[in-house]
């Protein structure tokens, strides 16, 4: 039975050109140029080694940033292995950007939309900060609004991160950049006013695109980002909720109850998981 099942996936994958070799060991990884990198590889192979259900999900979410190209990179390696080719081969792979669309592409996998798939079975993204209570601040690389659709669709949510990301209690200690808010463009001074005079923030910033641009930065949905410091956030969910009340606001970077277990890598190869 396995050996027709192999003798299939060889043909199959033939045509498409794939060359078929087992699943790398992540014990005997080949070192990256940093250990940062490896940290950020460590966690994202471990979490999808762990979360991933190659028999039975179908529908999967791949987030956006840096830790997540190692996402993309492993569930690439189980389309190659004769074992899971099977299976892999069935993946629809949702997208949560410009980014992640090409991650999702360059390593073969099958590229779907959420308009296609609004159910999803798992997610995999990164995050800027991750406190003591699962709550996250994302976005820091723009892509927060499609993200937080493509994450809040699926069942489970799982946070690929290096060990920088784990915040020793409060968001907004780490991450000192200030809260990433999504805004429509002709709205953004009037953001900028409310977020100081009704929210109190203590600073608030239109996102610049300097010096890869000119100008704001422009998010794959075409609109502006603001930055928000409100120092460290004890109440992120009352944060979240006031900002989202505000004129001009199409979604914070403020992930509320959303994920369900978070994997740091640390340089020494170790990786803590937080639920
Ligand atoms: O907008 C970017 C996303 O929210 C990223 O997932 C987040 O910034 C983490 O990125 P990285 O894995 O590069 O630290």
């Amino acid at each position: 039975m396995l050996r027709n099942l192999n003798k299939f996936v060889r043909f199959s994958t033939r045509g498409f050109g794939l060359k078929m070799s087992p699943l790398p060991d992540v014990k005997h990884l080949p070192a990256l140029h940093s250990t940062l990198e490896q940290a950020k590889r460590f966690a994202a192979y471990r979490a999808v080694d762990e979360n991933l259900d190659y028999a039975n999900h179908r529908v999967i979410g791949v987030g956006s940033g840096s830790t997540v190209i190692y996402v993309a990179e492993r569930l690439g390696q189980y389309l190659l292995d004769p074992q899971y080719s099977i299976y892999a081969s069935q993946f629809v792979c949702i997208p949560t950007g410009f980014q992640s669309k090409e991650l999702i592409l360059t390593n073969g996998l099958r590229l779907g939309s959420v308009e296609q798939y609004p159910a999803l079975d798992i997610v995999f993204d990164g995050a800027d900060e991750v406190d003591e209570n699962l709550q996250l601040i994302k976005g820091g690389g723009g892509c927060l609004f499609q993200e937080k659709l493509v994450s809040t669709s699926a069942a489970k949510f799982i946070v690929v991160a290096d060990y920088r990301k784990r915040s020793p209690k409060y968001l907004g200690t780490n991450w000192v950049k200030g809260v990433p808010i999504e805004v429509v463009p002709s709205g953004y001074i009037r953001v900028l006013r409310d977020l100081k005079t009704k929210l109190k923030c203590k600073n608030a910033v239109l996102r610049q695109g300097a010096p890869a641009k000119a100008g704001p930065v422009v998010t794959d949905n075409c609109n502006f980002i603001i930055d928000a410091d409100f120092g460290k956030i004890e109440r992120p969910e009352i944060l979240h909720r006031d900002i989202k009340m505000l004129v001009g606001v199409v979604e914070t970077g403020l992930f509320i109850d959303n994920a369900s277990k978070a994997y740091f890598g640390n340089p020494d190869g170790s990786v803590e998981l937080q639920v």
